[in-house]
């Protein structure tokens, strides 16, 4: 479509503005449409003002560059983006069902078919980002999205890095929750790809309990020290397969934690999730029923 076509320069003229669909840090998402093609779009206001007191501009490019040469079914495209003198606006895929973190609120935790195929979804979402040497260091329920089959989206790319080979050593200034940090950004020691791993077993563990597993009544230090110590504790109700995965990917040293792969192919991911069938087994079995 028109949308993806390279380097068009677009303006606030090209959109017809809709409703308001939600806010975050730095601005505002509308619902927009193209109107020479009438391709509906959500449309990220972000304020100039406030990102340059946030000092968060480096980290805004990165994000464009980053996602903007993203694609995959369950990552958010970015079409393009353009600014006038006050603000900033980035051309996003409207995800059709909203903010994954509105729904996990409305239902207060997924039942484990759900939460077993959103599991998979970013799993194969994170496979496709560490191949391409992106580390995303932001997976949490706020930064995911629903799309029109209830397909999970990453929405946000505001903390990831491309990272080259060496491990990334940059200080993530530590704002907002640290309920999804890994002990090695919460100690500030350097960190890879496996960080992502570590939020995955946060994500898994909040959408079947209801809460992040460390979450402490607003002390700082009380989460720090059970996120260093692992200190975990699995609600009765949680399934043994779901356990031992959540078990498997919340493990302090990064190099022990479940690989992607096989969280694609743990038992609570294949208990409820049909595979997509691996092309040689459908190709070579022939019809003999
Ligand atoms: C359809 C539909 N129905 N309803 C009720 C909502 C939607 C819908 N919303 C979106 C949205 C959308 C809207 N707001 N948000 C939240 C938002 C908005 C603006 C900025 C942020 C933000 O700053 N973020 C950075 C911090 N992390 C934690 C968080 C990100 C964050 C995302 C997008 Cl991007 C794409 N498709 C959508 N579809």
């Amino acid at each position: 479509n028109r949308l993806s076509q390279e380097r068009k320069q677009w303006s606030l003229s090209d959109f017809e503005i809709g409703r308001a669909l939600g806010k975050g840090n730095f601005g505002q998402v509308y619902l927009a449409r193209e109107k020479q093609s009438g391709f509906v779009v959500a449309l990220k206001v972000l304020y100039k003002k406030a990102l340059a007191d946030s000092k968060v501009e480096r980290q805004l490019r990165r994000e464009v560059e980053i996602q903007g040469n993203l694609r995959h079914p369950n990552i958010l495209r970015l079409y393009g983006y353009f600014h006038d003198e006050t603000r900033v606006f980035l051309i996003l895929e409207l995800a059709a069902k909203g903010e994954l973190y509105k729904e996990l609120q409305a239902q207060k935790k997924f039942p484990e078919e759900v939460a077993a195929r959103y599991v998979a979804q970013m799993a194969n979402a994170l496979l496709y980002l560490h191949g391409k040497r992106v580390i995303h260091r932001d997976i949490k329920p706020e930064n995911l999205l629903l799309g029109l089959k209830g397909e999970l989206k990453i929405g946000d790319f505001g903390w990831s890095v491309k990272t080259g080979v060496t491990e990334s050593r940059r200080r993530k200034t530590l704002c907002g929750t640290l309920d999804y940090l890994p002990p090695e950004i919460v100690e500030g020691r350097s960190h890879n790809e496996k960080v992502d791993l570590w939020s995955l077993g946060i994500l898994l563990y909040e959408m079947l309990c209801g809460n992040p597993p460390f979450e402490e009544e607003d002390s700082y230090e009380t989460t720090y020290r059970r996120i260093i110590h692992v200190d975990l504790r699995i609600p009765d109700h949680v399934s043994k397969e779901a356990s031992d995965l959540i078990k498997k990917l919340l493990v302090y040293k990064s190099v022990e934690r479940l690989p992607l792969r096989s969280v694609i192919l743990h038992p609570f991911v294949t208990k409820h999730v049909q595979q997509a069938k691996r092309a040689s087994s459908s190709s070579s079995s022939s019809s003999t029923r």
